[in-house]
């Protein structure tokens, strides 16, 4: 059966029916990674979008239990060149009621958002456009859609680990593995708590996880959240990058067409350190915005130049817009969840020894 994808420009895209044979609408991203299509289609950071794959084959290694980001894939759909298995990718993402679309051009999908930039799209049985009630990338729906709704507790059986809380705007399952491989335990908290309730739980550090949408959209919790991170050691990654900056006066913007794939370089400003990061992103802090007060500016990356790593000055507040967990992709940066621990347990025994 045909389906096609349709850009609310009007240009159609064909291929054959994938997964659950649906109409959806969203954004239409690409992402370059060779391998991990199964990491990136249950990265929370991809709901409302519809991920194209530029590497021509998808499916080759079916679907592993244990691998996933999250439950359920939460992106919109896909879009891919071959698939390898219908009988597997296929009734894994029909399982899921995720829409997707294989035998299309993707190299035609991808030059065109790489010359138009970010594009609405729709994958559907008819070549044409219609427009659907979709909520917008700005809106907050999207990081309610995919936080959690009640705290969930991840217990350490040594009673002295450190206790990281991750503010949950949709993260993906690696980045608690990181913390948990470290010796941490760790509490997932919903995204609007507020700073006496995280405060509550006697955090020695936070986490501000990644997850979908504008960043703008969360704009009416950063003065709350600029008063919490002044008191604990925080990473911010990502979308939780991107508000940290934001908290401390930092403005954001949309990239073009976004990085997202698993060869991002990006070079430490103050080593000259080079690493090939994960990434998956559309919007960027923007440089010029960002107060040489309050930030130094750590990581660049090397292919555009835009904004991928930050230190706060005085508060103990480190952000970076690629992904050290990985999955899928390099581990160049995992160092930096071992500096966060680090930096952690040495608060943690100062206030045991004062
Ligand atoms: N992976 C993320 O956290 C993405 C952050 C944000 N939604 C963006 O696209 O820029």
């Amino acid at each position: 059966m045909n389906a096609y994808l349709v850009f609310e420009d009007g240009d159609v895209f064909p291929g054959e029916w994938i997964g659950t044979p649906k109409m959806v609408a969203g954004e239409v991203v690409f992402t370059t990674g060779m391998t991990g299509y199964q990491e990136v289609m249950t990265d929370p950071s991809y709901a409302g979008q519809i991920v194209t794959f530029t590497y021509p084959l998808i499916g080759n290694y079916g679907t592993v239990i244990g691998e996933s980001e999250s439950s359920a894939p939460p992106c919109t759909g896909v879009i891919m060149s071959e698939c390898y298995s219908k009988a597997d990718l296929g009734e894994w993402l029909d399982q899921h009621g995720v829409p997707g679309i294989a035998s299309v051009d993707t190299r035609a999908v991808v030059k065109k958002i790489r010359s138009k930039g970010a594009l609405r799209g729709q994958i559907t049985s008819h070549p044409i456009f219609t427009e659907m009630e979709v909520a917008s990338p700005d809106s907050v729906e999207w990081v309610e859609a995919v936080s959690v709704d009640e705290p969930v507790f991840h217990t350490s059986s040594n009673p002295h680990a450190p206790h990281i809380v991750l503010i949950d705007f949709g993260y993906k399952a690696s980045i608690l593995h990181a913390l948990q491989e470290l010796g941490c335990q760790v509490t997932v908290v919903p995204w609007y708590w507020s700073t006496k309730e995280i405060l509550d739980l006697k955090p020695d550090g936070l986490l501000f996880s990644n997850g979908p949408g504008d960043p703008k959209a969360l704009t009416p919790w950063l003065a709350g959240w600029k008063s919490l991170v002044k008191q604990l050691p925080t990473l911010g990654i990502c979308l939780g990058h991107q508000v940290l900056a934001s908290a401390f006066g930092a403005d954001t913007k949309r990239l073009p067409f976004g990085h997202r794939g698993s060869n991002h370089p990006v070079r430490n400003q103050l080593t000259g350190e080079v690493w090939i990061t994960s990434q998956n992103h559309g919007y960027t802090v923007s440089a010029d915005s960002l107060d040489p007060a309050e930030w130094v500016w750590t990581h660049v990356h090397a292919n555009d130049g835009s904004v991928e790593g930050l230190a706060h000055r005085i508060y103990p507040v480190t952000t970076v817009q690629f992904h050290p967990e990985a999955h899928p992709g390099p581990s160049d940066a995992a160092g930096l969840f071992r500096d966060f621990v680090t930096q952690v347990t040495a608060k943690k025994e100062v206030e045991v020894v004062g």
